[in-house]
């Protein structure tokens, strides 16, 4: 059985990531791709779906484990009754060879280590050929991959599965290499871990200095701005909402879904929050993914795409998989590729309006692209749609979807006014006024006077936070006002947000899920927005202290079991924190005590 959502770290090479728990198992890695098969797969079955471990043979008195500074280089420390040792796991940043590396570090005493490693291609699925190299490594090829291991560790193999025991002292280091190479290729060659270790920590170094602070919430910013750049594919650009699939909103149960793949509005609201803290290379890198993505006719614009821009994303059910903790099916695919989802042009568009502001470089391509993206929304803002939340029920016409919708054409206007961009402006405006007052006059609930889910229905949703942000209605306004107490009266679970009720929302599915970490965040923002300062930093802080050991979030927390579920970690979620941070700092200034410790805390 694999651990709790909480226990793991992530290691990536912006191309693909893992999962490392704190017993030293990794327990999750798709190769070369975050959306390839996986050979480690345990996350969602056992350890015969595919495991690296490496740990101390005796067990340990005290784990701890901690990012070294910002990179995303992890360090678990493992204290025995003989000594300790530190495991330093990282996936350097790949130069035509992609690799995990794995150090054994002695730091006190001699400490005996072991190593199994269960290789399974296909997500868990398929045993590969296994075999000793003359020089010491060990390969292994089943099909159209091989992944091979070198260590200078004596290995053997038992039971389809790889083990060693090796002693480490106190200063000693053992590397472990396993790289991944297409089995048509050459072996790969012997690799230089200690160089590879100090290429990648300068590099995340680097990367991370360019942060704009955030005060005594820097720390915290930084993880989630080091996760969301790890979550970018570099080749191209796309951004994963989560390098994971099917960790279920409901333990046990079967909201599950496969998050390796680009959603335009995940991604869009995580250049926002890379913007925010002055990162706009990859702006630009996304921009340039999405005009390639949505190239042709703008009637077949997608919500979601593959890492390359692949449309087909077709959702399939994996049968060999147990499902974490039983939570079956295990999904490969999203159907929800397929839907109608009329926020994603708002998102896009005020993206787009927001680079401009922060000096994105022009390209023409890009507005023209953005224009043909409102022509098609002009044709079909009045249809009904599957909403923010990708309801698997009947379309509905969703207030926070029209409300996007009116956010496209207002950003359009303000772009074109700003920059002197070609219009229709006219068009444009005439077109905003018309959903403004459609939303007003259908979104609202005419007896408590808060806006509500969907035309016409009596529930709330979390997305309705947004509308002040977004500048539908100012935060003073009345219906604002009664939307927002609304969502404290009848959405909040222990304090935190949830989406809306699912057992009285047609979704398509079972009702059940966490609390929405996201929507939490969007509630810290909505009280920073009221002046309500106090209570903002009061759930900011507890939204924080649900992150785990190393700061990181899944997409939803469990109130009741006290445990992260969803997704993990997932990329809205930490957007959603970054913004947070921010707007709390912008709120006001910090009285002289916090000053201080804002100044320590950013040293
Ligand atoms: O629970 C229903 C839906 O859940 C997923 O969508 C959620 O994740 C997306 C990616 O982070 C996010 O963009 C969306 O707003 C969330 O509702 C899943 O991908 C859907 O297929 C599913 O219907």
């Amino acid at each position: 059985m694999s651990s709790p959502i909480e226990d793991y770290a992530l290691i990536g090479d912006c191309e693909t990531a893992a999962l490392v728990d704190r017993t030293g198992s990794i327990d999750w890695l798709c190769w070369p791709r975050f959306d390839s098969d996986a050979c480690f797969a345990a996350l969602l079955g056992g350890r015969e779906n595919g495991r690296w471990r490496i740990a101390p043979r005796d067990p340990s008195v005290r784990v701890t484990r901690q990012y070294r500074d910002s990179t995303l280089i992890l360090e678990t420390r493992f204290e025995t009754a003989d000594g300790a040792v530190v495991l330093t796991d990282f996936m350097p940043l790949r130069n035509g060879s992609s690799e995990v590396v794995r150090l054994v570090t002695g730091v006190r005493g001699r400490v005996t280590m072991t190593l199994e490693l269960v290789l399974r291609f296909g997500t868990g699925a398929i045993v590969p050929w296994v075999s000793h190299l003359e020089d010491g490594t060990l390969r292994a090829i089943a099909g159209p991959e091989m992944v091979v291991l070198q260590t200078p560790v004596v290995l053997e193999g038992r039971d389809l599965t790889t083990v060693a025991e090796f002693t480490v002292a106190a200063g000693e280091t053992v590397p472990c290499v396993l790289a991944w190479a297409p089995s048509h290729h050459p072996t790969p060659p012997p690799f230089d871990a200690l160089a590879a270790l100090a290429e990648t920590e300068s590099f995340w170094r680097e990367w991370a200095s360019s942060c704009r602070p955030a005060g005594r919430w820097s720390s915290m910013v930084v993880r989630s701005l080091v996760t969301l750049k790890a979550l970018i594919y570099a080749p191209t650009g796309g951004i994963v909402a989560a390098p994971t699939t099917s960790l279920p909103e409901c333990l046990g149960g079967t909201r599950n879904w496969d998050y390796r793949f680009c959603w335009v509005r995940d991604s869009t609201l995580t250049l926002f929050a890379l913007m925010n803290a002055g990162y706009f290379h990859e702006a630009q890198a996304w921009r340039d993914w999405l005009v390639r993505a949505v190239a042709g006719s703008p009637e077949q614009i997608q919500i979601m795409y593959g890492l390359g821009g692949e449309r087909r994303l077709t959702e399939w059910e994996v049968p060999w998989l147990a499902g974490y903790e039983g939570s079956r099916p295990v999904r490969i695919g999203n159907a929800a590729y397929s839907q109608l989802q009329l926020d994603v042009f708002g998102e896009v568009m005020a993206t787009f309006h927001h680079a401009r502001h922060g000096g994105l470089a022009p390209e023409s391509s890009g507005w023209d692209l953005q224009k043909r993206l409102l022509q098609h929304l002009e044709t079909v803002w009045r249809e009904p749609d599957e909403g923010i939340w990708e309801v698997r029920g009947p379309r509905q016409h969703f207030t926070f979807s029209k409300v996007m919708c009116w956010l496209a054409f207002d950003r359009a206007i303000r772009s074109a006014d700003e920059y002197g961009l070609p219009g229709p402006v006219g068009r444009w405006t005439a077109l905003r006024d018309e959903i403004h007052a459609d939303v007003c006059a259908h979104g609202l609930d005419p007896r408590r006077g808060c806006f509500v889910q969907a035309y016409g229905s009596g529930e709330l949703d979390a997305s309705l936070l947004l509308l002040p942000k977004v500048g539908f209605l100012p935060i003073e306004d009345r219906r604002i006002a009664a939307t927002i107490a609304a969502i404290e009266e009848d959405l909040l679970a222990h304090g935190f947000v949830l989406r809306y009720r699912t057992h009285r929302t047609r979704d398509g599915l079972p009702p059940g899920e966490g609390v929405f970490l996201a929507c939490s965040f969007w509630l810290v923002d909505a009280y920073v927005l009221q002046g309500r300062h106090a209570e903002a930093r009061a759930l900011f802080d507890r939204l924080l202290d649900l992150a785990n050991d190393v700061g990181l979030l899944a997409e939803e927390y469990d109130v009741h079991a006290r445990r992260q579920v969803g997704n993990f970690p997932q990329a809205f979620t930490h957007v959603a924190l970054v913004n947070s941070a921010y707007n709390l700092l912008a709120a006001r200034p910090p009285a002289p005590a916090e000053q201080q410790e804002e100044a320590t805390a950013a040293s």
